[in-house]
């Protein structure tokens, strides 16, 4: 397992040992001893989700408000998406900025996104599986949603015209937005 720094506090990128033979390939998609000794982070995750999208989808830019914030592991096993994610935390000199990188079926990468992101994914293949551990249980009381394509991001989703829930059509701008993260 090698962690890659990103240039944000605690974003990590993460590559697992894969161990290919006549088979195919095993490999830990997590292993809480090594998680913590390689990082230092002392996370505990309770919920693992996954979602399967078509091509040219675009979840995001989501996070739950405090006290519900959630640390993610998330990976995808089938397809390709270009995960991103925004730091909304304030003291951060990262603060405001945005981070992508493609996670996908052969490259087995891993993003740790701690809390104080949000974090969206677009779908660059159809029969996208997207699989995610989270440090805190789902609480739709305190979601909040971060409008995917505004403009103080200028992010390349790689997708056009993309398929958006109703939620995410609806997303906030971030001018004038108040992160409720230090
Ligand atoms: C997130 C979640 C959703 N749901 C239910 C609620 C809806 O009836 C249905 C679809 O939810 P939603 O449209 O919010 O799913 P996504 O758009 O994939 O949301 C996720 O997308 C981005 C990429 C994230 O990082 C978040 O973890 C999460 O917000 O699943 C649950 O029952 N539990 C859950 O933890």
């Amino acid at each position: 397992m090698e962690i890659i720094e990103t240039g944000f506090n605690n974003l990590l990128l993460i590559k697992p040992q894969v161990f290919g033979d006549q088979r195919g390939y095993f490999l830990e998609s997590f292993n809480e001893k090594k998680f913590k000794a390689l990082t230092g982070l002392d996370v505990t995750f309770v919920q693992d989700n996954e979602s399967l999208s078509q091509a040219n989808v675009v979840r995001g830019l989501h996070y739950q408000n405090p006290p519900f914030a959630q640390d993610k592991l998330v990976r995808v096993v089938n397809g390709s998406v270009l995960d991103v994610v925004v730091d909304l935390r304030k003291s951060e000199p990262t603060y405001g900025k945005s981070y992508a990188v493609e996670l996908n079926e052969e490259n087995k990468w891993q993003l740790y996104v701690p809390k104080g992101f949000a974090h969206g994914f677009a779908t660059l293949q159809d029969d996208t599986r997207f699989l995610y551990k989270c440090s805190e249980f789902y609480a739709p009381e305190s979601e909040d949603c971060i409008l995917w394509n505004d403009p103080a991001f200028n992010i390349d989703w790689r997708v056009s015209s993309p398929i958006l829930s109703d939620k995410d059509k609806k997303g906030r701008n971030f001018e004038g937005f108040i992160s409720p993260f230090e």
